[in-house]
């Protein structure tokens, strides 16, 4: 990969990086000890979470990229209402963004090498700290397509405002947004450091209106990657859309040049569902009728009737008692493809807590990502079905939404975030 600044720096984070990363091995081999004494495999990580993926693409990076353990994701108001400072920040944010994922500081002078009469152009709490596999993605939501930009003509008609479902219960404050910015990576520090230093360059243009953290992903998105748990202890994202599926990813990911919005080529739709769970309502339900609403068992992951996680659906298996072992409301016959017209998504979501309460209970939840290539097509049929039948639902509560164009990638250090949206 190379450095699209085009220059070395002072000090590099991963110069500083020598003695972390031994830690890491030391600590990563004393886990990998302990889980041995488990039934169950670890999940499974790429060649090395310190490393760097590469920014520039077709594609954004964070949406195929095989799902990374920590997220921080924030959507943003923009204050200006001046088009082209609004595009002086997206191209400030795509140099940051290429320097950041490569494991360095935000600006060429980072944290301690510039004039200390100025603040520095990177906040610091990421010296010594490696790439992390972080990655920034960008989208825009369908207020950016208001009045103020001139760019009422340019909103895609797969950007429309989501129906209201039955049940959520949505709080405007943690909702929508003209601007998001996701960031994964394996370490926190490192994706709260990313989302940070685009907030600080942003100072003036735009404001933080609502962000979310998330650890333990709730997908895997690479067949490389053992599925994760969810905070109801269920493996989660078994049937996902998954990086290896090159035919379904053009067919049901990337939007295409004959679907309306010629600037969205080779992007893709951002829904995001804060789902808070009433886990300790979930906590004292029978494991029966735990595996009986998802249609799944909880041990293996496998579909109810089978042995494996990833033993095929059949959905009119029966039991002894004339009854399909895959219940008519189960979760995973409701939200299956063959259900909406082939219909599939994306998922990448994150556990969360976010303390407690006030009254003796886990503030926590699913934040759920997913992306695709049209969502009245797909997140719209798939939740509007969930949402009526589900009967998930005693234990969840849908409480913020969000829905994003997310651009193409970058090509190269002369493109930015949105250039085919702003230069027509
Ligand atoms: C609108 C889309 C979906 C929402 C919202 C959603 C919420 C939600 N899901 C779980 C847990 C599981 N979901 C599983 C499968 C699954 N879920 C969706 C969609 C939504 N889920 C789809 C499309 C699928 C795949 C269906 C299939 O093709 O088989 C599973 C099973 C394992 C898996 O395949 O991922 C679990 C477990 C929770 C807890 C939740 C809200 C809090
Ligand atoms: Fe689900």
């Amino acid at each position: 990969m190379s450095d699209p600044s085009g220059n070395g720096r002072r000090m590099s984070r991963r110069s500083l990086f020598g003695l972390g990363a031994a830690g890491a091995a030391v600590a990563g081999a004393g886990a990998v000890g302990a889980r041995s004494l488990l039934d169950e495999p670890p999940v499974a990580h790429a060649a090395s979470t310190s490393a760097p993926y590469p920014f520039y693409g077709e594609h954004q990076a964070g949406i195929v990229t095989p799902a990374q353990d920590r997220l921080h994701f924030v959507a943003f108001d923009v204050t200006t209402g001046d088009r082209a400072e609004l595009i002086d920040l997206l191209q400030e944010w795509t140099a940051a963004a290429a320097r950041l994922t490569q494991g360095k500081e935000a600006g060429s002078f980072g944290a301690v090498g510039g004039d200390p009469a100025a603040a520095p152009d990177d906040t610091g709490e990421a010296l010594g700290l490696p790439a992390s596999g972080l990655t920034l993605t960008v989208g825009f939501g369908p207020s950016l397509f208001d009045k103020r930009f001139g760019l009422a003509d340019r909103r895609p008609a797969a950007l429309a405002d989501l129906p209201k479902f039955p049940g959520e219960q949505l709080v405007p404050e943690i909702s929508g947004g003209d601007l998001c910015v996701q960031a994964c990576a394996h370490d926190p520090q490192v994706a709260v450091h990313a989302i940070r230093n685009l907030a600080r360059i942003g100072f003036g243009k735009v404001s933080v209106r609502w962000s979310q953290l998330g650890f333990g992903r709730t997908s895997s998105t690479s067949r490389a990657q053992a599925t994760p748990r969810n905070l109801m202890g269920f493996k989660d994202g078994t049937n996902n859309l998954k990086l290896e599926d090159a035919a379904l990813l053009r067919e049901q990911l990337w939007a295409d040049a004959g679907d309306g919005a010629a600037w969205m080529t080779g992007g893709t739709y951002l829904v995001t569902r804060k789902i808070r769970m009433t886990i300790e309502t979930w906590d004292r339900t029978s494991l029966t009728e735990q595996e009986q609403i998802f249609g799944r068992d909880k041990g293996e992951g496998a579909p109810l009737g089978a042995k494996r996680e990833f033993d095929p659906l059949d959905f009119a298996a029966k039991g002894p008692d004339g009854q399909p072992h895959i219940a008519s409301n189960a979760h995973i016959r409701l939200a299956h493809p063959s259900s909406h017209g082939n219909a599939h998504l994306l998922r990448r979501g994150y556990n969360f807590v976010d303390g407690s309460d006030g009254l003796g209970r886990l503030d926590a939840g699913l934040f759920f990502i997913a992306y695709q290539r049209d969502p009245r097509k797909q997140f719209v049929p798939v939740q509007m079905r969930l949402a009526r039948e589900d009967p998930l639902n005693e234990y969840i509560k849908h409480v913020s939404s969000g829905l994003f164009a997310c651009p193409p990638g970058v090509r190269d250090a002369s493109d930015y975030w949105g250039r085919t949206l702003f230069e027509p």
